[in-house]
């Protein structure tokens, strides 16, 4: 488990996390959610200890990682993998050579041990042996991503952070993406981090959402809750994404022909105007009742 307590973060004068209280799940996929300019990054960067909160604790399994000693620091670090936006890849060195790189940075084990042990994550994310030889220039974006959650899983880490895992990718492969990172939350009993601005992935993946607004967290709790919640900026969070537009996450409410009498007021007239129906009845369509 992840707690991040009174976390504070200024640049100079500019105030960018504002005591940031949040709870990071063991063995499930958290997602951090917000519109641009949020905080999420700076956020995710505190807590994997690439910069340097001005306050505030960050603690793994108990112990504040911003007060440990360097040798603590190092054996955490161990446990973190990262994808970092944009796959971050080397991009002279092969597909092999690059989920290589930490066993060589990291372990002493035999080559034969190495190349066992990449062909095994490799096999993982779905790439097959046509691939290890390719730059990343001559592979596609969702490979790329596969090739760098791949690098990101083969230490076996404890902590998973992926920086907005979906960015560049079309719909279909974002889902594909998601999938592989919540099936290998699961297999690898990892505490996983996920950025995002895509409310897709919140429905299909998060088992626990924060919801970052102007350097605030604004909201936690799960994605069966978040169409529940009355937190008006959230909701505004959630109209402004394509969301609502999504056949697939439509169907569910299509399935069971209607909308349960729980979900906010906000949620309902955005699904009637979608619709152009009167779901609840009281013969006016959308937002515009008094
Ligand atoms: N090194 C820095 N120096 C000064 N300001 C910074 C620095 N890094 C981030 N910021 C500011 O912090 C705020 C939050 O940025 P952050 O990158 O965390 O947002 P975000 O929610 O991740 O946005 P996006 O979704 O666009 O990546 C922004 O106003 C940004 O300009």
């Amino acid at each position: 488990m992840i707690e991040i307590k009174g976390l504070k973060k200024s640049f100079g004068e500019k105030v960018v996390l504002k005591e940031v209280t949040a709870l990071m799940e063991p063995g499930k996929c958290n997602l951090i959610i917000g519109s641009s300019g949020s905080g999420k990054t700076v956020l995710m960067k505190c807590i994997v200890g690439l910069m340097q909160p001005t306050e505030g604790e960050v603690i793994y399994n108990g112990t504040n990682y911003i007060t440990m000693s360097s040798e603590e620091k190092k054996a955490i670090r161990k446990e973190i993998g990262m994808l970092f936006q944009g796959s971050a890849l080397f991009d002279s060195q092969t597909v092999e050579q690059n989920v290589i790189f930490p066993l060589d940075m990291f372990t002493n084990d035999k080559y034969s041990v190495k190349k066992a042990r990449v062909k095994e994550v490799l096999d993982r994310v779905k790439l097959n042996e046509d691939a290890y030889k390719k730059f990343p220039s001559e592979i596609s974006g969702g490979m790329q991503k596969r090739v760098a959650l791949a690098r990101a899983i083969v230490l076996n880490p404890k902590y998973l952070f992926c920086d907005e895992p979906n960015s560049g990718l079309d719909p279909q492969t974002s889902i594909v993406i998601d999938k592989l990172i919540s099936e290998i939350t699961q297999e690898y009993n990892t505490t996983t981090i996920m950025n995002t601005h895509d409310m897709n992935s919140v429905m299909e993946i998060g088992d626990h959402i924060v919801y970052m607004h102007q350097g605030e967290k604004e909201w936690e709790g799960t994605n069966k809750e978040i169409i529940y919640s009355d937190n008006k900026k959230l909701n505004e969070f959630i109209f402004a994404s394509n969301f609502l537009q999504d056949a697939k996450n439509m169907r569910t409410i299509q399935e069971t022909g209607e909308i349960p009498k729980e979900v906010h007021e906000d949620v309902r007239d955005a699904l009637e105007e979608k619709f152009n129906t009167d779901m609840d009845g009281d013969g006016v369509v959308g937002a515009t009742k008094e």
